[in-house]
């Protein structure tokens, strides 16, 4: 997952995805490890790989966002541009990390980035116009544009 503030700031951050139950059934087995404190995998014993953050296979939706997207969405008020991008092998955990499978039975602490940031983006609206019409301030306005497509289907993708 990687997310730039402006052009020369690249932030990329690995999620370790838990071990499904029919993974280990099927007898599969992890093979890397997490160095404690730091933001470095090995893949198995002796290839490391650093990262700006690196979330264990116990971290949790609110962790991940709190570390790889809350700042983003804050710099968008400061005028800065911010992307979010999940990468990864099929069954890696890309939807559920970015929470655009939308299951119904979604606890609020499963909610992925997506959903977070929509609250944090609205949230962070309302904040700045109450906080200006309390101090006597000109009410900010917000446009908020959203847009939505499928590989394969992005304007302009001559890829295909
Ligand atoms: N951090 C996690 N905690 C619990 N379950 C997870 C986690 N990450 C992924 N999963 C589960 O692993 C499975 C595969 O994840 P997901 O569908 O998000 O992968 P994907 O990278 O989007 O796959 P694809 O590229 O095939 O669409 C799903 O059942 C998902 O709920």
């Amino acid at each position: 997952m990687a997310g730039g503030q402006d052009d020369s700031s690249v932030r990329v951050a690995l999620r370790i995805r838990p071990q499904l139950a029919r993974e280990k059934m099927a007898g599969c087995h992890i093979c890397t490890s997490v160095t404690p404190g730091e933001p470095q995998v090995f893949l198995g014993k002796d290839k490391a790989f650093s990262y700006d953050h690196v979330l264990d296979m116990d971290s949790q939706q609110g962790e991940l966002y709190e570390h790889c997207t809350q700042k983003l969405v804050e710099g968008c008020f400061e005028g800065y541009n911010a992307t979010v991008l999940a990468y990864g092998q099929t069954g890696s955990g890309k939807t559920y990390s970015m929470g655009t499978g939308f299951e119904l039975s979604s606890t609020e602490e499963e909610l992925g980035i997506i959903p977070r940031a929509v609250a944090h983006l609205f949230r962070g609206c309302e904040e700045r116009r109450a906080a200006a019409a309390q101090q006597g301030r000109p009410v900010p306005e917000f446009k908020i544009n959203a847009q939505s497509w499928r590989w394969g289907t992005i304007p302009n993708d001559h890829s295909k």
